[in-house]
């Protein structure tokens, strides 16, 4: 059946004071700011260090549980953050590896920008458009639901797609007029999440067939410390 609404968007400028120069997208319990933050130059070479050394999950964390079935991720994946973190989703649980330099420089840079002190980053690597992340809502009971979750992407450009909860709940409250948005994550780029977006709206990164080109995405999150 043929979806009811197309996708759409409500675009602004930012309303955050170090995000001037972003768009910001509200609708419906959505809250977000999209811009660019590196350089091409720079995003090139935090591209070229993420290659050379980031060390992605194996085995057991490499699996993620959907309607109780373990499915292998299509992309790798990895954590780093402050001493004992943990991650758990979907089953699984990520032990964050210590911090590297040149993570500790983003996430510097990104905690300035969205005053917030992130203690987490949450790594994706998709190889080409084939790989994928599935339709989710980062609300995990560890995470600090009150700070916002910013993402940066490096390498090819992804479409990045929300789509409005009432779309999967079985008694649909009013449908939004905009129950859609895409948003194509840029190299270099920032998407900041602010609560309580992920509270409301599911989001997923679709696979593209003969797209080519690695892709890096990394979720700077504010994880409770006493999940640790
Ligand atoms: O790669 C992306 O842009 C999506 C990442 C994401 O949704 C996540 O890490 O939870
Ligand atoms: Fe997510």
């Amino acid at each position: 059946m043929a979806e009811a609404t197309s996708y759409s968007k409500v675009e602004s400028h930012c309303c955050c004071p170090r995000l001037s120069l972003h768009k910001h997208y509200s609708a419906n319990g959505l809250s977000c700011c999209y811009g660019t933050v590196y350089s091409r130059k720079d995003a090139d070479l935090i591209l070229a260090e993420c290659e050379s050394s980031l060390v992605y999950a194996v085995g057991a964390e490499k699996k993620v549980k959907v309607y109780g079935k373990w499915h292998e991720i299509p992309r790798k994946q990895s954590a780093y953050g402050d001493p004992g973190m943990v991650y758990r989703f979907s089953g699984v649980s990520l032990r964050a590896k210590p911090w590297l330099p040149f993570l500790i420089e983003i996430r510097d840079r990104v905690s300035e920008l969205c005053q917030c002190q992130f203690n987490f980053v949450l790594i994706n690597r998709y190889k080409d458009g084939e790989d994928s992340m599935g339709e989710h809502q980062d609300d995990e009971k560890d995470l600090d639901l009150t700070a916002p979750i910013a993402s940066l992407s490096f390498g090819r450009a992804r479409d990045f797609v929300f789509r409005h909860e009432s779309v999967k709940l079985k008694k649909k409250p009013p449908l939004p007029k905009t129950d859609k948005i895409k948003i194509e994550l840029g190299h270099g780029s920032m998407l900041v999440m602010n609560p309580p977006t992920n509270n409301h709206w599911y989001h997923s990164l679709p696979a593209r067939k003969n797209l080519l080109g690695v892709r890096v995405n990394m979720t700077f999150r504010k994880i409770n410390t006493r999940s640790k």
